[in-house]
């Protein structure tokens, strides 16, 4: 009897932390949506990973990964997604999974998720920022691409199809639509083997036009690093690499996180 009471009084208890918990977990949202600074996530490295990091009992929202395939993606893209998805596990004659040589990369439209607190973050987020390249919500009309990556290679492979918001020439992609996608892939790239880095240089030959909602594959590698610098290079072909559109070379220097800060 004692011990039905016990566990009736433990039970309420419980139903009673999960109904505030998700009242008070309603309006953080509600507040975070409003662009107020409040809570603390932080998703980095673009592409790479999101590290969320919350005040207990909040558990904010999972960011939408972007790298995931939708409806918008050609037959073409979704046959490469998969072809570069199933490198990243392998199955054994066994049927067991095993880890691949390839690793495919989430991507969020945010790289600070939400904040408070340190004068440091502070300064650095904005409420309304967004990633570059994540920031066109219609599925298909900007940017659409996956990055996968080889650690062991130390080769990097995005999968980009082009959307009509990125018109430059007459149907074809804008020279600064695919420099941002370089740019993008690269960076990500540096990121991965250096840490933090940023942009020095890039250097781009265009060397033949690419059809607006067509998939091109970016490959990129490591040619050297000396120091804090990261030497890498760029090609942009088509989808069985006959054609080549694009050809870049990029240094990417490391920084601390107080550079971003300017302190
Ligand atoms: C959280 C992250 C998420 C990262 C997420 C990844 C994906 C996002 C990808 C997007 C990336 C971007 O768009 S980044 C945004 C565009 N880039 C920028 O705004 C960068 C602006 N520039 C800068 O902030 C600065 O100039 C830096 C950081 C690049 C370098 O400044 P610094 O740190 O003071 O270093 P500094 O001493 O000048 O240079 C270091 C070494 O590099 C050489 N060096 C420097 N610049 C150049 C150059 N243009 N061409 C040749 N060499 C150069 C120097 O000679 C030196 O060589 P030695 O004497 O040592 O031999």
């Amino acid at each position: 009897m004692l011990r039905q009471g016990l566990l009736m009084a433990r039970g309420l208890c419980q139903l009673m932390s999960n109904k505030l918990s998700d009242s008070l977990h309603r309006n953080i949202m509600k507040h975070l949506n409003g662009n107020t600074r409040s809570g603390y996530a932080w998703t980095s490295l673009q592409n790479i990973r999101a590290v969320t990091m919350s005040p207990w009992p909040f558990t904010p929202s999972q960011p939408r990964d972007y790298s995931l395939p939708n409806a918008s993606w050609s037959s073409e893209m979704q046959r490469l997604y998969e072809h570069y998805n199933n490198m990243c596990e392998m199955e054994t004659e066994g049927g067991k999974k095993i880890k691949g040589a390839w690793r495919r990369l989430p991507s969020y439209n945010r790289s600070l998720k939400y904040a408070t607190g340190g004068q440091c973050l502070s300064k650095l987020l904005q409420g309304k920022a967004r990633i570059f390249t994540r920031n066109i919500e219609e599925q298909g009309a900007g940017f659409e691409y996956v990055v996968f990556i080889n650690k062991q290679e130390k080769t990097c492979v995005c999968v980009f199809q082009a959307g009509h918001l990125l018109e430059g020439p007459p149907g074809h992609v804008h020279g600064g639509a695919i420099a941002t996608i370089i740019d993008s892939v690269t960076g990500t790239h540096a990121t991965y083997l250096s840490g933090p880095v940023m942009t020095a240089n890039l250097t781009i030959n265009y060397r033949s036009p690419i059809p607006l909602g067509s998939v091109v594959l970016v490959h990129s590698s490591l040619d050297k690093t000396e120091g804090r610098k990261t030497f890498l290079s760029c090609q942009v072909t088509n989808t069985d690499g006959s054609k080549m559109h694009t050809e870049a070379t990029g240094l990417f220097v490391s920084i601390g996180v107080g550079h971003l800060l300017g302190l």
